[in-house]
């Protein structure tokens, strides 16, 4: 059988409050991932501010437009791969926004992602978080095509909601890629069951993207980015420790388990669907 497929590599990086280092670090990065091999290169949630409402505006820029879009675009075209640009806080006009974008090889802006779903959530003594104070939410799904693939993009608590991820597979994604930065009291819980759960319902490769944990921040991050195949199996993980995960996504794997367990066409479409409504709104 002829391999088809494409090298990713997830850059689980360490995250500070100083933004220049940040974005340097991501492009070294993306070079290094490109010396191993990697044909995308994919960064984490919030990769060039710490995470938490009151950064956002700060650090936020335009996307394009700002100094991380051209850094994202310069590198992705000096080591001519596709770079997930993880996320960033974007500013448009009034409102921010938590947004990935993702480079082609030339520099050429491939996709933007504005989270769709804000993460709101209240554990008592655990943790209290509402993006929703300070953030607008996206109103699109998002796909782009990369090296022959489909791939579909959410940030974070996006991956928590399978309608959306259920609508980028029926769109023709077999690959999801997730920046996130889930905590340490949802992360050892729902972590990799989520990206297990989506991996399995729709037969096709999740990727996760996590900073690195950082113990004195203010919220610190759960790691372990995380590549799950189509079975729903890990097929490579990281710790918590800056590093990078590197791995083939090989599509021979969706179609073999599509075809070996062909729930695809056992759906049962005259009792249920799910429904995707585009949204004309979003003119930027
Ligand atoms: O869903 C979770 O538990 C964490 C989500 C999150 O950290 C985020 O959306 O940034």
């Amino acid at each position: 059988m002829i391999k088809r497929g494409l090298k990713i590599a997830l850059v689980q990086l360490s995250v500070g409050p100083d933004k220049a280092k940040n974005v340097e670090a991501a492009v070294r990065e993306i070079h290094k991932a490109k010396e191993m091999g990697a044909q995308l290169v994919a960064l984490p949630e919030c990769f060039n501010a710490p995470y938490g409402t009151k950064y956002f505006s700060e650090y936020a820029e335009e996307v394009p437009g700002g100094g991380t879009s051209a850094a994202l675009s310069a590198a992705a075209a000096a080591a001519r791969v596709c770079v997930v640009g993880g996320s960033l806080p974007e500013r448009c006009g009034p409102r921010l926004y938590n947004t990935c974008t993702v480079w082609g090889p030339a520099g050429e802006l491939l996709a933007k992602h504005r989270k769709v779903h804000l993460f709101d959530i209240d554990i008592p003594d655990k943790i209290t978080f509402r993006e929703s104070d300070v953030l607008s939410p996206g109103d699109q799904i998002t796909t782009f095509e990369y090296g022959g693939i489909k791939i579909g993009l959410g940030i974070c608590y996006d991956l928590r909601f399978p309608e959306m991820a259920q609508i980028m597979a029926d769109q023709g994604c077999s690959l999801l890629v997730y920046p996130g930065a889930f905590n340490m009291t949802t992360g050892p819980r729902h972590w990799e069951v989520l990206a297990r759960a989506r991996a399995s319902d729709l037969q096709l490769w999740v990727a996760l993207v996590s900073p690195a944990r950082a113990a004195a921040a203010d919220y610190v991050a759960w790691g372990h980015s995380l590549l799950v195949d189509p079975w729903g199996q890990p097929a490579a993980t990281l710790g918590h420790e800056p590093d990078t995960l590197l791995a083939d996504i090989d599509l021979n794997t969706v179609e073999e388990v599509r075809s070996q367990i062909p729930v695809r066409r056992q759906k049962r479409n005259d009792i249920y669907e799910i429904v995707h409504k585009t949204n004309k709104c979003q003119t930027d």
